[in-house]
Parts: structure tokens; sequence; C-alpha cells
């Protein structure tokens, strides 16, 4: 499990252990780190050319002080002072070392650079990056060299991830005691680039953390493997009531899912036209037209999974209401999304649920416009898990996990050739398997995620290590074979 933190929770555990340390310690381990990865990037640090943008507080002090190692070793190091103070101690340090001092904007040193240092702002960083630190954060995304962000790219908030206005782009960004939550949210995580952390002795005093990230290692712990006693009906029967005489595709596309992800019975109900598809797709499926709002024809499921292309209408509707009224697990998706928002009293039963949205979903059932919740992500996926009572996957760039009382788990697979039309019906179908198979909602939407991003991954990348485009079968296809090399 990777684990991430809040700027506040990373204060405390600062404090906690900088009672046990030397004064200064800290900030010279911090320092010590970013001057060995900013040394390894660059062909040789004799001579090279550093630009330091120096911040008012410690997240400018560790700039200089790393700065003033890459002096000693012979690098041209240029600190464009942009703060209205600046620590003394690193300051005291880059000059002894024989680094020179500029004042703002001092765009032309960062034009010059090989090397970009960006410490304008740390975990101490609150709203707009404010002149002349915005204007620095631009001439580093104009200028050709390589842009190192000081713990987090400055900008982008640490505890979020969000971004209000301009944040600095960096390809790597060197971060200290423990990952912070937006760097490994969008819109701040395609601010930094590759992340290294870098060790200051945090650990023992972390709290439980805020947001977590599952390994291959920890999805592999939580699949199901059949054993010899195992029957289908044992490894999990999964219903489906997806597609509709005018959108097959995506019960296709959803059953392919639960198909390739291991399902012991596939149970599809829907639509004459729908069923037709998925009979002639997936043989494996069990196939059911449904006539009315029923589902009772269907057989015994151990989790249902509504929505995809289901339709909105008045029969849709029933149906949804059908499926909600049941004592398994549901899953909903797409239409089952749309049907929800207009009354959300069908989210009152007595099992589990879990809604996977898209920012667009969400925002019909939070009546928030879509941009604040993209822009937004964790506090909305929160927000939803609070008002609607279940454990929420928010798709997208990043894909965020959310469930009462649990760290909000971040999706750390995928590609950005997933944004593709009906790889969301594939993951339902993922998602509802593992449901069916005995997993909380939790841990299915998490783990399934997880697999879907690894098959998206796998099926775009060719033989050479290009990526290019996949269509949503593909990564169905893909699936056995990822979950095989887990
Ligand atoms: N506390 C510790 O033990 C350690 C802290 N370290 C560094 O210290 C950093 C935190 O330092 P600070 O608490 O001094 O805070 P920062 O240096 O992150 O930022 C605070 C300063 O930035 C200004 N500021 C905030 N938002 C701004 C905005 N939008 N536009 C312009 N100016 C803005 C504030 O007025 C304040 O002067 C960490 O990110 C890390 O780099 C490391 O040295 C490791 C050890
Ligand atoms: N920029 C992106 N980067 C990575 N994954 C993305 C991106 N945009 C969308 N996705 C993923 O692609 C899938 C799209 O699902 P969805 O929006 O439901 O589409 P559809 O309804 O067409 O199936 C989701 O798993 C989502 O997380
Ligand atoms: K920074």
């Amino acid at each position: 499990m990777r684990t991430a933190y809040t700027s506040e929770q990373i204060r405390t555990a600062e404090h906690a252990l900088m009672a046990t340390v030397a004064e200064g310690e800290l900030m010279r381990r911090a320092a010590t780190g970013l001057a060995v990865v900013c040394a390894g990037l660059l062909p040789g640090v004799y001579g090279s050319r550093v630009a330091l943008l120096v911040g008012s507080g410690d997240n400018g002090g560790d700039a200089l002080y790393a700065g003033a190692r890459l002096a000693r070793r012979g690098a041209r190091v240029e600190a464009i002072l942009a703060g209205s103070r600046t620590h003394e101690g690193g300051l005291a340090a880059l000059r002894e070392a024989g680094g020179r001092t500029v004042e703002p904007p001092g765009h032309e040193v960062v034009e010059r650079a090989d090397l970009i240092v960006d410490g304008l702002v740390g975990i101490g960083g609150a709203g707009e990056l404010r002149e002349p630190y915005r204007g620095l954060a631009l001439a580093a995304e104009r200028a050709p060299g390589l842009v190192v962000a000081v713990d987090v790219p400055s900008g982008v908030d640490a505890s979020s991830g969000q971004v209000a206005g301009v944040a600095v782009r960096a390809q790597l960004t060197v971060t200290f005691g423990a990952c912070k939550n937006g760097l490994l949210i969008d819109p701040g995580k395609s601010h930094c680039g590759r992340v290294e952390l870098v060790d200051i002795g945090l650990g023992p005093y972390l709290p439980d953390p805020d947001v977590a990230s599952l390994t291959d290692e920890d999805v592999a712990d939580l699949l199901p493997t059949p054993e010899a006693e195992s029957d289908k009906y044992r490894r999990g029967v999964i219903g489906i009531v997806a597609g509709s005489d005018r959108f097959t595709g995506a019960a296709v596309l959803s059953v392919g899912g639960a198909v390739r992800a291991g399902a012991g019975l596939v149970r599809f109900a829907g639509a004459e036209a729908a069923a037709r598809q998925v009979r002639n797709s997936w043989p494996e499926a069990i196939t059911t037209v449904l006539d009315g709002p029923s589902v009772a024809e269907v057989g015994r499921v151990q989790a249902w999974v509504l929505g995809p292309g289901m339709g909105t209408g008045p029969e849709a509707e029933a149906l949804a209401r059908a499926v909600l009224a049941t004592d398994v697990p549901v899953l909903v998706d797409a239409d089952g999304l749309t049907l929800l928002a207009r009354d959300r009293s069908m989210l009152r039963r007595s099992a589990p649920t879990v809604l996977t949205p898209h920012a667009g979903e969400l925002s019909r059932l939070l009546e928030v416009p879509s941009d604040r919740i993209e822009a937004a992500r964790l506090e909305h996926v929160r927000r939803a898990v609070d008002e609607l009572g279940t454990v929420v996957l928010l798709k997208g760039s990043t894909t965020l996990i959310a469930e009462e009382g649990r760290p909000v788990r971040v999706n750390a697979t995928g590609t950005p050739w997933l944004a593709t039309g009906g790889t969301g019906d594939v993951l339902s179908g993922i998602a509802g398997t593992l449901l069916a198979a005995g997993l909380s909602g939790y841990d299915a939407a998490s783990a399934a995620a997880h697999l879907h991003g690894l098959a998206a991954q796998a099926a775009s990348t060719g033989k050479s290590g290009g990526h290019g485009p996949i269509a949503a079968m593909d990564v169905a296809q893909t699936l056995p074979q990822v979950i095989r090399s887990l």
C-alpha cells in the first residue's frame, strides 16, 4: 500500500520528529537528498547552470542549501530571491559556496539554466501563486531547462491536488518524508512529473494516511483464487442489467468485463436486442429477455451491475427500482446514475451500494458543475460519500474510490488512452464480478480500477514499448493476461 498525507498531517509529524533531532537537521537531510537527485539529472555538475526559484519559506531554504552543494561542486548557481524575505541560513550557505543572488523577475536567469529548482512554496503554499512567483512559474514552463520541484510543485495544493491559477510544471518532484495527496491526484499530479521520495526519518511519526493507493501485490492479495472445491456458484454469480434496444454495446462490454475478470457465472438481463448481442459475443453468459420491471425470473445472483446503456425512460426506472430493492450488493453506473439523480431515495437499501460516476454523472447527483468536480476531485468524492451514503468510485484522469471512515484510494494504474467510449462499461463488469465474489464495495471498486488500468496499459503498449489507441473490448480481452501476471 502506498500512502499519502495532507500538509497538516505532515507538519504535525515533522514537529514530533523535530523535537528529537538537532535544529536544522531535517532541512539538512532534505537538501542533501535534493542535491543528490539534482546532480544525477545533470550530465556533469561542474560548469552547469542552475537557477533557484526561492520563496520566503523553508521550501526556499531547501532550494538554497541544495544549491550551495551544487555550487561547491562547480555548478554556476543563481538564486532568484522572489519572497519578501529569504531563509537566512540557506542564503549564507549559498553565498559562501560561490552562488549568486538575483532580484526578481530574473526571467533571463531561468531562460539560460540547464536546471531550474522550484523552491517557491511547498506545503505552506495557499491559494493562487502571487507575483512574482506566478511569472517565474510561467517562465520555467517556457524555458528549455529541466524543472525540479522541491517537495511539491509550487501552485499545487499539497493536501488536495487542486491548482488555483498557475502552477509549476516539473519533470521531477523531490518530496520529503512522505508523499502528499496532491502529488497523486489531478490536476496536481500532472504537474509533478516523476516523484522521488527523500527519507528524512518521518516514518514513525506519521498517522493513518488520508489517501492510499493499492499496489499489484495488494490487489493480488484481494483477488479470490478458485480452490479445488470451488464451483461456479461459490466463485460468484453476477447479474448484469444493461443495454436497451438502442444501446446494445454497453451490455456486451459490461458482460465482457465480468467474463474476463473471472466471474463464476454471468447472468445477463435486458432488452431483446441487447440479449441477442450478448449471446453472440459471450456464449458463456446466461441471458434473460426482460418484458417487465422485474428481475425475479433471472435467478439467484450475489451482486448486480445496473445501468450501462439501459436508458432513462419510465421502464428503465421501474427496472432500476426492482434491482435496488433486492438484498444483494448493487453497482450502479451510467444511465442507472442518471435515474438515481432524479430520485435519491432509491439508495435507501439494506445491502451495500457502489456508484461509479464520471464527473458528469457525479455533477447530476451532487448538483455541482462537472468542471468544479474535476478541479477538486478529493473534496467531491468525499462529499458524494457523505451525501449519498454509498461507496463512490469517481472516474477520470485520476480515479478515486471513497468509503466512509477509510482513506480515499487513488488508482495508480491506467493511461489516457483509456478515455474512449465503452471502457467504463468494462469497469462495471470487473467491479461487479469482485463484488459477487464477496469483496467489500470499497475493495471491489479499488481492485477493479487497478486491473482495468493495468489491462489498458498492457493493451496500449506495443512490443517496442510505444503506446497507441485501444478499444474498450481490448481492455476486457487483456484482463486474464494481467491477472495471471500479478
Ligand atoms: N518543517 C520541516 O521540518 C521541514 C520542512 N521542509 C520544507 O519546508 C517546506 C514548508 O515550509 P514553510 O512552512 O516555510 O512554507 P513554504 O515555504 O511552503 O511557504 C510559505 C511561504 O510562502 C508564502 N506563500 C504561501 N502561499 C503563497 C502564494 N500562493 N503565493 C506567494 N507566496 C505564498 C507564505 O507567505 C510563506 O512566506 C516544505 O514544503 C519543505 O520544502 C523540509 O526542509 C523538510 C523539513
Ligand atoms: N484522461 C484520462 N486518463 C486516464 N483514464 C481516463 C481518462 N479519462 C477517462 N479515463 C478512464 O476511462 C474510463 C471511461 O469511463 P466512462 O467515462 O464511464 O466512459 P464510457 O461511459 O464511454 O464507458 C474510466 O475508467 C476513466 O477513469
Ligand atoms: K516547490
